[in-house]
């Protein structure tokens, strides 16, 4: 038998373990944890041993070199210091201040914030208690004395008296309802508390929503709903982009145009005009208004940035105020869903309007204000069908409609209240339930769908002319355009002449630029309500001549499409003027009465001299270099004659060739523009995408239509696992 070897204590442990301090190195790879480090790992791991009567048998390591209760000493150790750094307070001032100075520039960026000492940028926070030590650092004379240079706080008041009477001044004006912290006795009755439905609109998702498209915007634009612009408009959105995002361009877009007076739409127009660029707008894919000038506006923006790839532009505002339709009127198709309901952009949305813009759909958001439910109601915020007592409302809308419009809509002559109203309108249109009874809510619900739908005229008052007069105008609004200012200086020449701006002045004046060259006629809306005298006043638009704007929808189309194609094409101003879609019959009947053949014949002969204005500044820009040997008056006819003579040759060398062709081939030869259109029309059209259909994220809509089919490489995955 053999002896077994000693196994007594050796001085080093021989196994690799991770535990063993005394492992060879290089057993754990490079990263070994050194004595230290396995030490205080062993020491977390140890546990105590008791016997069973509870009695510490073993205790932990460094508990047994001490009897309890002794009063003890962490031996100070350098090594608590390793980890700070000290430095001189000179270097901690200029720290301060060039990091300081890095922080305000917001055209600067701090990178790993977190590796930097950030917090030596704010002093220490003293404590309301801690004493003031002024003289270890200033002298008592400069403090105290009668040479005192202390800077004393700066109060609002001079003396007591002052401060008596400001104390006065706000006890008055002190209001107990504004006052949240004030206690009051439980009297049993409280204010009932909204229902769900009244905080559409509001939820975190929705302004989540909201700020997704305004992080993710070059420009945005405000859509307000033309018949209450202020009721639909946020403040503090607007100081919100001002005070955080001033680089962002804010425009404000007045929709809903064609459902107030043309004169209402002009004075609001300037009155916003004072604080941001706006366009009416009216949004229709027929018959639509202020699209030639959005679309011109944009080109612009894009061409402003031209260190990016595209601009994106966002639309948000107030839900049901018509931004899905004006990017549908933009992109004339429906490529985002619309209603009447409030609530029906969910999600933002991504739509391509040219290779260089695309244009953000956002969800209706509603900004804290101190709406009444009935305002709500009435602003459409809330969907008809989901209020429980709509009867609530009506005296709302009857206060604040004339009445002769709700008698000519729904041809009830008097009424004495909003129930006999209701009673009244019921009987006319047969809304009983059993017993003969009125249906109350169901004629409450109709008056209501109507009134969100504008079928019931209405708008509110702008502020009056006196606000006319202090205008700061962004925009430069001629009822009859200068065609030669705009030959002179239109947008796209401007643009085309000028750099990428290198400075934010600079770019502010661009953006001015450009801006001061939209023009709008506000005389070309089609107003669909019937205004009376009284609301019709054409206020302050005596040089408004209609005929001066003949453009067409087919202009305003091909325009369009033009963008969509090459975004590099120049909207001359004059086109853009002409682009402005424009019903044959202006606003009213009684301006259609009044059209007589003269005045048709007048607007035939001014839109031909318009068309020979157009096509000799094109001759001109084209023929430029040869026009000084032709200008001559005697040679300008035969200097037209060349101009048109190879074209003429051309179109007729072109048909025989097609006719040719036809002939021998039996295919038909198509001109190259045939061919773009049959392109174009088999070409896949791009749709918005829903940014939730496409990403797998948490909150995604379970109401939303299926997503579409899965391509080839997504199959083959799925069939993977
Ligand atoms: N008369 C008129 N109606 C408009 C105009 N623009 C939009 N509408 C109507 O207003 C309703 C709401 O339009 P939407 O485009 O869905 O409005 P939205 O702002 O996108 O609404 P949310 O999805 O709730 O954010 C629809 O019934 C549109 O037909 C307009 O210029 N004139």
């Amino acid at each position: 038998m053999v002896k077994p070897r000693f196994k007594g204590k050796m001085s080093i442990n021989p196994s690799a373990s991770s535990s063993n301090p005394d492992r060879p190195k290089g057993a754990g790879g490079s990263h070994m944890r050194d004595r230290a480090t396995i030490n205080r790992l062993n020491m977390y791991r140890q546990k105590q041993r008791c016997n069973n009567r509870g009695k510490v048998v073993k205790p932990l390591q460094y508990q047994s070199t001490v009897a309890p209760g002794t009063v003890a000493r962490v031996e100070p150790n350098i090594k608590w210091f390793a980890n700070t750094r000290v430095i001189k307070q000179s270097s901690l001032q200029k720290f301060q201040e060039e990091m300081g100075a890095v922080q305000k520039d917001p055209y600067r960026v701090v990178m790993k914030r977190s590796k930097l000492p950030m917090s030596l940028l704010h002093d220490r926070v003293k404590a309301h208690n801690s004493k003031v030590h002024i003289l270890d650092t200033e002298g008592f004379e400069t403090t105290f004395g009668p040479k005192a240079q202390r800077k004393r706080p700066s109060l609002m008041v001079g003396d007591m008296k002052d401060l008596v009477e400001q104390a006065e001044a706000s006890a008055e004006s002190y209001n107990a309802d504004n006052d949240r912290d004030l206690m009051t006795e439980d009297t049993g009755v409280r204010v009932e508390v909204r229902e769900e439905i009244f905080k559409k609109g509001q939820s975190k998702r929705i302004w989540g929503e909201l700020y997704k498209v305004i992080d993710s915007s070059d420009v945005i634009i405000q859509v307000l709903d033309a018949r209450d612009p202020m009721g639909t408009r946020s403040k503090s959105i607007e100081s919100y982009l001002k005070k955080e995002k001033s680089w962002k361009h804010l425009i404000f877009v007045l929709n809903k145009c064609d459902l107030i007076p043309a004169w209402v739409t002009k004075r609001w127009v300037a009155v916003l005009s004072q604080e941001y660029p706006t366009l009416a707008f009216h949004a229709s894919l027929t018959n639509s208004f202020g699209k030639g000038s959005l679309i011109q506006l944009l080109r612009q923006f894009g061409k402003l940035h031209t260190d990016k790839k595209q601009i994106s532009v966002g639309f948000i505002g107030y839900p049901n105020v018509g931004k899905s339709s004006v990017i549908n009127t933009l992109r004339s198709k429906k490529v985002c869903n619309v209603a009447p309901l409030a609530g029906e952009t969910k999600v933002w949305q991504y739509i391509t309007l040219m290779r260089r813009i695309f244009l953000i759909d956002c969800p209706g958001v509603v900004y804290p204000s101190e709406d009444s439910e009935s305002d709500i109601v009435l602003k459409g915020v809330v969907q008809v069908e989901k209020i429980k007592n709509p009867e609530e409302h009506i005296g709302a809308v009857l206060e604040r409609a004339k009445p002769e419009y709700i008698q000519k809509t729904y041809r009830i002559p008097t009424w004495n209240s909003a129930e006999d109203f209701l009673e009244k309108l019921a009987m006319r249109t047969g809304k009983l339930l059993k017993g003969g009874e009125p249906d109350l809510s169901t004629v409450s619900k109709m008056v209501l769908n109507d009134w969100q739908r504008g079928r019931i005229p209405f708008f509110v008052k702008p502020p009056g002319p006196e606000g006319d007069r202090e205008v700061r105008l962004y925009w430069i609004f001629h009822l009859c355009f200068d065609k030669k200012t705009l030959a002179v200086e239109g947008p796209s020449e401007v643009v085309a002449k000028e750099e990428q701006p290198e400075n934010p002045d600079r770019q502010k004046e661009q953006v001015q630029k450009i801006l001061a060259n939209v023009r709008q006629n506000f005389g070309k809306i089609y107003v669909a309500p019937e205004f009376n005298e009284e609301d019709l006043v054409p206020v302050e638009m005596p040089d408004l001549d209609m005929s001066d704007f003949s453009g067409s929808d087919n202009e305003e189309d091909s325009e369009e499409e033009e963008g969509e194609e090459e975004d590099e094409t120049k909207v001359e101003p004059a086109d853009a003027e002409a682009v402005e879609s424009e019903p044959a019959e202006a606003q009213t009947g009684k301006e259609k009465g009044s059209k007589s053949s003269r005045e048709v014949i007048r607007a035939l002969d001014e839109k031909i001299s318009k068309y020979k204005q157009f096509l000799d500044r094109a001759k001109s820009k084209r023929f430029s270099a040869i026009r000084s040997v032709f200008s001559h008056p005697n040679l300008t006819h035969i200097f037209s004659l060349f101009c048109v003579l190879p074209s003429f040759l051309l179109s007729i060398k072109s048909f025989f060739v097609r006719r040719f062709h036809h002939f021998f081939f039996s295919v038909p030869l198509y001109l190259s523009l045939q061919r773009r259109a049959m392109d174009r029309a088999h070409r896949v059209k791009k749709v918005g995408a829903r940014y939730y259909e496409t990403h797998n994220v948490k909150n995604k809509n379970k109401n939303r239509k299926a997503p579409a089919p899965a391509t080839e490489g997504k199959k083959a995955k799925r069939s993977k696992h």
